[in-house]
């Protein structure tokens, strides 16, 4: 059978627009079809926005603390409809490296409107039924909004409609602790807001190294974030213009008063009415795409990659799964996924960043051998700048090389990627003594790290021996 196209892409996120492009550019004949805009949600409601709204709220915190630097100023105003208007203008001067004109240019055509899969080759948009030798979904993920009662009675905010908002709450409740809820409920804390986080995990950061979440939880406390934590919802009830949630914490119901509530409690995949498992792809019990190490469903010429898949939800795990696509769907290359070296960040105050195995899951895997921890607070550069929460934790595996780290620290999201690399070259963590870090940097503090490791390996009989032999009178 001769097929239109050699490929079909559903969803024009950071996952469908990479192997779109990429596939192009090997001379495939692709078809790229989205529903909404293009860019998806990292563009358009998710790190773009995020990440330039906090740009603004962390500013406002340096303000307030600039005293310490001898510098006196007061904030006259927040306008959080000026703040949002710059958000806009971020996402409108990164929005052409993503649109219909510039795809069309890489030789993808692009069609606008939802795509229902048919059969395993037919795709149908519209009246249009469009056909392929390979199909790649890639439709992303949306907030997950739970039956708690009284939610459906109010109206509430998610990453979808947040960055619209064009007045300064006065005090906003956060359900969910999440990446989503720490980096947005502590911006509005920044900016003024009095803010509630509620979560019914015990801690934060869980999924971080166990030393964060104590760390970052002071952190919050400090920035005057109310936070709940092991705390069920019970109810939330609309009193004239402000939103009461009722929690139920330690056996007692607490009352919270707040004028706006950002709901982050998760997210679900975009799974529905694609008529997916009608031609035997198969979802898992929380409605994610099933494949396997190659990315491919159970229907074997449909692919899929991003959001729609995990276990990541993250740009970058969107990207990397979309050129393992590409090569399978391509060349047939056989390429299987490895999530061994992935790294997080979360961009709160300071940003807390890993990659690799955590303390915790390298001893669950008996994989453990010890770690190097060095406090930020020893590191020139952030003396200088203040920037003295947090710490540097190497892991060190069995075999002596580098199997992971965590970050905390005001650049931790820039400074992970000297670990990666490291972890990747199956490198000794002496390796960063060898490598001149410019002074002052923060990243120094690798260099710390190793010196460190030389230090404690250094017993006193070796320091003993080496005096007689290079010091003797
Ligand atoms: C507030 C927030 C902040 C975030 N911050 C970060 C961050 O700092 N760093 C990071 O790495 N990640 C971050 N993420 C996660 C990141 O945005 C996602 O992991 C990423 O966008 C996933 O890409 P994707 O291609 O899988 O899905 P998406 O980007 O969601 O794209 C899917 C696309 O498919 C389209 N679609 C769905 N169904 C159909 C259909 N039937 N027909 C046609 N089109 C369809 C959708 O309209 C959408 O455009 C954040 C997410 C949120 C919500
Ligand atoms: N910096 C980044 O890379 C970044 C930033 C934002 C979002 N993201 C991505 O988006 C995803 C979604 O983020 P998220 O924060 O919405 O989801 P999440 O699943 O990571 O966190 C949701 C939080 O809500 C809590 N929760 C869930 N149901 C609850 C209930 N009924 N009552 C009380 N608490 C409840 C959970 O304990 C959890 O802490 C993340 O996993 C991440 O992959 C990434």
């Amino acid at each position: 059978m001769k097929y239109q196209n050699d490929l079909i892409v559903i969803g024009a996120g950071s996952g469908g627009l990479v192997v779109a492009s990429g596939a192009a550019a090997l001379g495939a004949r692709v078809t790229l079809i989205e529903k909404e805009k293009m860019g998806g949600d990292c563009l358009n409601s998710g790190c773009v926005p995020s990440k330039s709204f906090l740009k603004g709220a962390h500013l406002a915190k340096e303000m307030k603390d600039a005293d310490q630097f001898g510098i006196h100023s007061t904030i006259e105003s927040i306008e959080i409809g000026e703040l949002m208007h710059r958000v806009h203008g971020v996402i409108d001067q990164i929005a052409p490296h993503d649109s219909i004109e510039r795809y069309e240019g890489l030789g993808v055509s692009v069609v606008i409107g939802e795509a229902k899969i048919k059969s395993k080759h037919e795709v149908v948009v519209g009246s249009k039924t469009l056909t392929a030798k390979n199909i790649v979904v890639s439709t992303g993920s949306k907030p997950y909004i739970p039956k708690i009662k009284g939610l459906d009675q109010v109206s509430y905010l998610t990453n979808l409609n947040i960055f619209e908002m064009n007045h300064t709450p006065k005090h906003l409740i956060v359900l969910g602790a999440g990446p989503i809820g720490l980096e947005l409920g502590q911006g509005f804390r920044h900016l003024g807001v009095e803010v509630t986080m509620i979560d019914q995990s015990k801690s934060l950061f869980t999924k971080d190294d166990n030393e964060v979440g104590p760390l970052m939880e002071k952190v919050l406390l400090k920035d005057g974030v109310q936070l709940l934590l092991n705390s069920k919802i019970i109810e939330i009830i609309k009193e004239n213009e402000a939103i009461k949630v009722i929690v139920e914490k330690d056996n007692n119901r607490i009352e919270i008063i707040g004028d706006e509530l950002l709901v982050a409690l998760g997210r679900i995949p975009n799974t529905q009415d694609l008529g997916l498992e009608e031609i035997g792809v198969k979802l898992n019990a929380r409605g994610y795409i099933q494949t396997n190490k190659k990315l491919q469903t159970h229907v074997k010429n449909i692919y899929a990659c991003g959001d729609v898949v995990g276990p990541y939800q993250f740009t970058h795990m969107a990207g990397y799964q979309a050129g393992l696509v590409i090569r399978n769907a391509i060349f047939h290359l056989g390429s299987k996924v490895n999530y061994y070296n992935v790294p997080w960040t979360t961009y709160t105050k300071p940003e807390v960043a890993h990659v690799g195995y955590t303390e915790q899951t390298a001893k669950e895997l008996n994989l453990f051998k010890k770690t190097i921890h060095v406090p930020l607070e020893s590191n020139d550069r952030a003396k200088a700048e203040n920037d003295v929460i947090g710490f540097l934790k190497l892991i060190i595996g069995k075999k002596g090389t580098l199997i992971g780290a965590t970050l905390v620290g005001e650049k931790a999201g820039e400074m992970i990627p000297i670990a990666s690399l490291a972890i990747q070259q199956k490198l000794k963590p002496n390796v960063f003594m060898n490598i001149i870090f410019s002074y002052p940097t923060e990243s120094e503090i690798f260099k710390t790290a190793s010196l460190q490791l030389l230090r404690d390996s250094f017993k006193p009989w070796k320091a003993n021996l080496l005096k007689k032999i290079l010091f003797k009178k």
